[in-house]
C-alpha cells in the first residue's frame, strides 16, 4: 500500500523534493559528515563504488536502500561515478547545522557530467575535456566545443563530413543535441558518443544569441567573427545553457569564442585520423604519432599539440613562422634550456585560472598561480629582444600581471594548506585585527601551558596535563595515583579507568578567549582570501593569454627537441604541387625498432605531370604500408610546422590527406568489410583536388580476387583521368596485375620494395625500386609464421598451377570478363537456359543504370556473383 507523505521522515521528504529536479542524476545527499545515496541511486553507488548497500527506516513508511561514504572522499567517488558514465548531482548542506533548529536547508551545488568536469581527479592533464553541442540546421550542421576546465570555446558549421571530422578530432566527452534530432544524430554519427538530449526551445536562434551576448557582455557577435554562422551559434548557446543547467553560473573564464574555418586547415577525415594512428593506435598503449612527437613539458603544451596534430595549417606563412621558431630554438640551445625550465615550473596555469570564477581554487593553487606568473615574467624577459619576430610578438602579448602577483606573494604564506578552512593561509602584517587575534590565540596556548606548570607545582602532581576534547573543552588530567592531591576548587568532569579529568574557572575563562579567537581568525582569513579571489577575477583574461602563449612555446620547443634528438630536418613548403621526400622514415616505427636495427630510409617523389600515381607492390611484410604512411605523416608534420624524419623534403601545400585501408578488422554496424571499404573510398572521390594526397592500402582486398582487382583498377583509372584534378596517389597492392596500368596511363608509375631470395627464404631489403614485382610472396611469409611444411608445399603447388593458368591472360581481359559477357569462357557460365541466368537477367532488367551509383553497382555485381 502506498504510504502517505506524512509517514516519511522530513529528511527523506527533502531528498525526494530535490531528487525530482535531478531525475537522471545520481544524487549525493550530504548528511552530516557523509554523502548518502538513497533508493535506486544507492543501488548504482554501491555497485559502481563497491560500498555497502544497507536499509534505513523511513519513518512509518517502509525502508529505503542506502549507501554512503565520508564527505572527504567525495573527489575519489565522484570520479568513479562519472567515469562509469553517470551524471552526478552534489547536494550540500546550505546552512550550518549548529545554527539551525530542525532540518537544515540543502541544495545542489554542482552537477558533474562526463563533459562538464572541473575536478582534477576526473580530468587528464594532457587532454581537453570537451562538451560538444550539435544542431542540425536546414542546410548545415552547427557545432560547438566547450571545455569548462580551460575556458576554451570553439564553433564551426558545415556538412555532415565536416561535422564528423570535427567530432573525431575534438573527441568530446559528452555531446548535446535536441530531443527531436535524436534520429538524425544517430543516423549520421552512430552511438559512439556519450550523449544528452535537451528541449528543442534551447536550440533556437533568439535564445542562443541572447545567451551568448549575456556571456560575453557584448551587443553583437561580430567581433568574434561568428555572426554569419546561425547553426553554430545555436549549438554554442545550447552548450552555455547546459553549463548553467548543471549549476555552473560563474563562467567569467569563458571570455572568447573561436571560429574553426574549414579552409584554414589541412583536411583529414575521421578514417584518415584513425588509419594514420594519429591519436589512437588501435592497440592498448600502442604508439601513435602524438605519443611519438609529444615531448612537451606543460599540460598547456600537451593539449595544444593534440590540436595542432588534427588541425595542421594550410597557410605557408603561418607554417614557416613555426618552422623559423623551431630552427631558432635548435640553434639557441641555452635559450631553449631556460625556457624549458620556466615551462616546467608553471603547472597547469590554464586550468588553475579557470577555477577562479568557479570558486574552486584553493590557497595552494593561488600560490602556484603566483609562481606561474613569475615564470611568465622570466619568459617575457628572455624573448622580448628576440631576433625572431614571432617570439618577440608572443613576448609582447605576455602579461605577468605584477599588481596581483605582488598582492598574492604579500598576502599568502609561502606554503599554504590546501584548505582555507584549515587556517594559516594569510601572512602576518596584512590585517591588524587578524594579527591581534592570532596573538591572543598563540599566547593563550602558552598561557594554558603555564597554568599546567603552575598547578603542577602547587599541587605537586608532576604528571598533570592540560588537554582538550569536544565535550567539555580544556581540562586538567590527573592520574589515579595523585587523585588525593586535587584541590577542592577543581570541578570533576569525567572519570576514566586510570585518571580523572577536572576543569577550573581560570581554565574556562581562557578557553573562551582562545576558542573565540580561533573562530574569528578563521573567518577573517576566509574573508581576506575571498577578497583576493575577487581581485583575481579581473586578471582572468591576461592570465589565460599567458597560458596560451606558453602552450605555443612548449609545442615549438617540443619540435626542436625532436629534431635534435631524432635527426629531423626542416621541410621546404612550396606553393607547388610536388612532394619530394629524400630518405624519408616512418617517425613511429623507427622509434619502436629493436636496438641495433635501423630504419631503411626511402625517397618518394610525386608530382602532377610525371608521377601522379605510384603503384607499390612487394611481398607481405616488406614495408609497403610503412612507406605509404610515412609519406602521409611527413606531409602532415610539415604542415604542423614540425621538422620531419627525412634527409630533405619539399612539400607542396596540401589541402587534404585521405587514407583508405582495405579489409579493416574493425567492422562497425555489422557492415561487411567490403562495404565499409567501398563507402570509405566513395567519400574520397567527391573531395579531391590536385593538392590532395591519397593513400590507398590494399583497397579491394576484402572481396574475391577479381572483384578486388577490378575495383582497384577502376579507382586508379578514375584518379588518373579526373578532368580537373590530379591528386597525388600512393597505392599499395598485392595484385601485381595492377602493374599493367603503367603501360596504359602516362602518370602511373610502378615501384616495388626490394627483397632478396636466399634459398627458400626471403630477406627484406626494404628499399624502394622502380618497376613492379611479379608475385606477392605470401607463402614465404606463411613459412616465416611457422606454418606446417606439408601445407606450404601444397600452397606452392596450387600457386604454380594458378600462375600457369593465368600467365598469358592480360589483366584487362579479366576485368572485362567480370564487367560483361565478352569472353567465351565466361559466357558458358551464363548458360542461357539455366535458372541462374534467368535470375540474373531479371535482376539486370530491374536495374536503372542511369540512376545507379558506383557503389550500388558494385553491390549489385557482388549479389550477382553470389548467385553463380
Ligand atoms: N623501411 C623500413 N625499415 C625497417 N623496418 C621496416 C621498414 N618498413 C617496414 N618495416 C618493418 O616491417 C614491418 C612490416 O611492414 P609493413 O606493414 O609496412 O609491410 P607491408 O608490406 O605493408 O605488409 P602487408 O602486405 O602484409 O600488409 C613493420 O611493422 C616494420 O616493423
Amino acid at each position: 500500500m502506498a504510504k502517505s507523505k506524512s509517514e516519511e521522515t522530513p529528511l527523506m521528504l527533502q531528498h525526494k523534493a530535490i531528487k525530482t529536479r535531478y531525475p537522471d542524476a545520481v544524487l549525493l545527499f550530504r548528511v552530516g559528515d557523509f554523502y548518502e545515496t538513497f533508493n535506486e541511486d544507492a543501488v548504482i553507488a554501491s555497485k559502481v563504488l563497491g560500498i555497502v548497500l544497507t536499509k534505513r527506516a523511513n519513518g512509518a513508511a517502509t525502508y529505503v536502500d542506502l549507501a554512503g561514504f565520508p564527505h572527504h572522499s567525495l573527489d575519489t567517488y565522484l570520479h568513479k561515478l562519472v567515469k562509469a558514465g553517470h551524471r552526478v548531482a552534489v547536494c550540500d548542506q546550505l546552512e550550518d547545522p549548529k545554527t539551525v533548529k530542525g532540518i537544515v536547508k540543502r541544495g545542489v551545488t554542482e552537477m558533474v557530467t562526463p563533459g562538464v568536469a572541473v575536478n582534477d581527479k576526473i580530468l587528464e592533464n594532457a587532454s581537453n575535456n570537451f562538451l560538444a553541442a550539435v544542431h542540425f540546421g536546414a542546410d548545415n550542421i552547427g557545432l560547438a566545443f566547450l571545455d569548462i576546465s580551460t575556458g576554451e570555446f570553439f564553433v564551426a558549421q558545415g556538412n555532415v563530413e565536416y561535422a564528423d571530422k570535427l567530432l573525431q578530432s575534438f573527441r568530446p566527452a559528452e555531446v548535446l543535441y535536441a530531443k527531436q534530432q535524436q534520429k538524425l544524430f544517430r543516423q549520421h554519427f552512430g552511438t559512439r558518443f556519450y550523449v544528452y538530449t535537451m528541449e528543442e526551445w534551447i536550440f533556437t536562434t533568439t535564445y542562443a544569441q541572447e545567451t551568448l551576448l549575456k556571456q560575453f557582455e557584448t551587443h553583437s557577435l561580430k567581433g568574434f567573427g561568428i555572426d554569419g554562422l546561425p547553426d553554430a551559434i545555436i549549438a554554442a548557446g545550447a552548450a552555455l545553457h547546459y553549463l548553467r543547467d548543471t549549476e555552473h553560473p560563474h563562467l567569467q573564464h569563458i571570455t572568447n569564442i573561436q571560429r574553426i574555418e574549414q579552409d584554414d586547415f589541412l583536411w583529414m577525415d575521421r578514417f584518415t585520423i584513425r588509419n594514420l594512428e594519429l591519436l589512437n593506435s588501435g592497440v592498448e598503449n600502442g604508439h601513435t604519432l602524438l605519443s611519438t612527437l609529444d615531448t612537451t613539458v606543460s599540460p598547456m603544451g600537451a593539449r595544444l599539440l593534440k590540436r595542432w596534430l588534427v588541425f595542421p595549417l594550410r597557410n605557408i606563412n603561418e607554417i614557416n613562422e613555426r618552422l623559423d621558431v623551431v630552427e631558432y630554438f635548435i640553434k639557441e640551445t641555452d635559450l631553449s634550456r631556460s625556457l624549458h625550465q620556466h615551462l616546467k615550473q608553471t603547472g597547469d596555469l590554464e586550468r588553475v585560472v579557470s577555477k577562479i570564477p568557479l570558486r574552486k581554487i584553493n590557497p595552494r593553487e593561488v600560490m602556484q598561480l603566483a609562481k606561474a606568473l613569475q615564470q611568465v615574467e622570466g619568459v617575457k624577459k628572455l624573448l622580448e629582444n628576440s631576433p625572431n619576430n614571432y617570439l618577440r610578438e608572443l613576448s609582447q602579448k605576455m602579461d605577468p600581471c605584477p599588481g596581483i602577483l605582488c598582492r598574492i606573494l604579500e598576502q599568502i604564506v609561502e606554503t599554504p594548506p590546501v584548505l582555507v578552512s584549515k587556517g594559516g593561509v594569510i601572512q602576518p602584517g596584512i590585517d591588524e585585527e587578524l594579527d591581534k587575534l592570532r596573538n591572543i590565540s598563540n599566547n593563550g596556548k602558552t598561557y594554558l601551558l603555564e597554568i599546567q606548570k603552575k598547578e603542577a607545582e602547587i599541587t605537586g602532581i608532576s604528571s598533570l596535563k592540560v588537554a582538550y576534547n569536544n565535550v567539555f573543552g580544556y581540562y586538567l588530567e590527573v592520574t589515579n595515583a595523585h587523585k588525593d592531591k586535587v584541590p577542592e576548587t577543581w570541578i570533576r568532569k569525567q572519570t576514566l579507568t586510570g585518571a580523572e579529568r577536572y576543569i577550573t574557572p581560570e581554565l574556562k575563562e581562557y578557553e573562551e578567549q582562545i576558542i573565540g579567537a580561533e573562530e574569528k581568525i578563521l573567518s577573517l582569513e576566509i574573508k581576506i582570501f575571498d577578497e583576493l579571489l575577487l581581485a583575481l577575477q579581473s586578471y582572468i583574461q591576461p592570465i589565460q593569454q599567458n597560458a596560451q602563449m606558453f602552450g605555443n612555446i612548449d609545442c615549438l620547443l617540443s619540435f626542436a627537441t625532436n629534431a635534435i634528438q631524432f635527426k629531423y630536418r626542416r621541410p621546404l613548403i612550396t606553393d607547388g604541387f610536388n612532394i619530394d621526400i629524400r630518405e624519408g622514415r616512418h617517425p613511429v616505427i623507427e622509434r619502436g625498432l629493436p636496438p641495433g636495427d635501423t630504419y631503411v630510409a626511402n625517397d618518394i617523389i610525386l608530382d602532377k605531370e610525371q608521377q601522379q600515381i605510384i603503384i607499390l607492390t612487394g611481398p607481405n611484410m616488406s614495408g609497403k604500408s610503412a612507406l605509404l604512411r610515412q609519406t602521409a605523416l611527413i606531409t602532415l608534420m610539415a604542415h604542423m610546422g614540425s621538422f620531419v624524419p627525412a634527409a630533405a623534403a619539399e612539400i607542396g601545400l596540401t589541402d587534404k590527406i585521405f587514407t583508405r585501408v582495405g579489409a579493416s578488422d574493425n567492422l562497425s554496424g555489422g557492415e561487411s568489410t567490403f562495404m565499409v571499404e567501398m563507402n570509405e573510398t566513395a567519400s574520397i572521390i567527391n573531395n579531391i583536388t590536385s593538392r590532395s594526397l591519397v593513400i590507398l592500402d590494399e583497397i579491394g582486398r576484402g572481396t574475391s580476387t577479381y572483384d578486388g582487382i577490378s575495383i582497384a583498377w577502376s579507382i586508379v583509372e578514375f584518379l588518373h583521368d579526373m578532368t580537373e584534378h590530379r591528386p597525388k596517389t600512393l597505392f599499395a597492392t598485392h595484385y601485381h596485375e595492377l602493374n599493367e596500368l603503367e603501360n596504359k596511363h602516362g602518370r602511373v608509375k610502378n615501384f616495388h620494395i626490394t627483397n632478396k631470395e636466399s634459398g627458400n627464404k626471403i630477406i627484406f631489403l626494404r628499399k624502394l625500386a622502380p618497376g613492379g614485382s611479379r608475385h606477392s610472396f605470401g607463402i614465404h611469409v606463411a613459412r616465416m609464421a611457422g606454418m606446417p611444411p606439408q601445407l606450404l608445399q601444397r600452397a606452392n603447388e596450387v600457386l604454380a598451377h594458378l600462375e600457369e593458368k593465368h600467365i598469358d591472360a592480360p589483366l584487362e581481359k579479366h576485368v572485362k570478363n567480370i564487367a560483361g559477357p565478352a569472353s567465351k569462357v565466361q559466357l558458358s557460365i551464363f548458360d542461357a537456359h539455366s535458372d541462374t541466368f534467368k535470375q540474373i537477367r531479371e535482376m539486370l532488367d530491374n536495374v536503372d543504370i542511369n540512376r545507379l551509383t558506383p557503389v550500388e553497382a558494385l553491390l549489385k555485381l557482388s549479389e550477382i556473383k553470389n548467385l553463380i
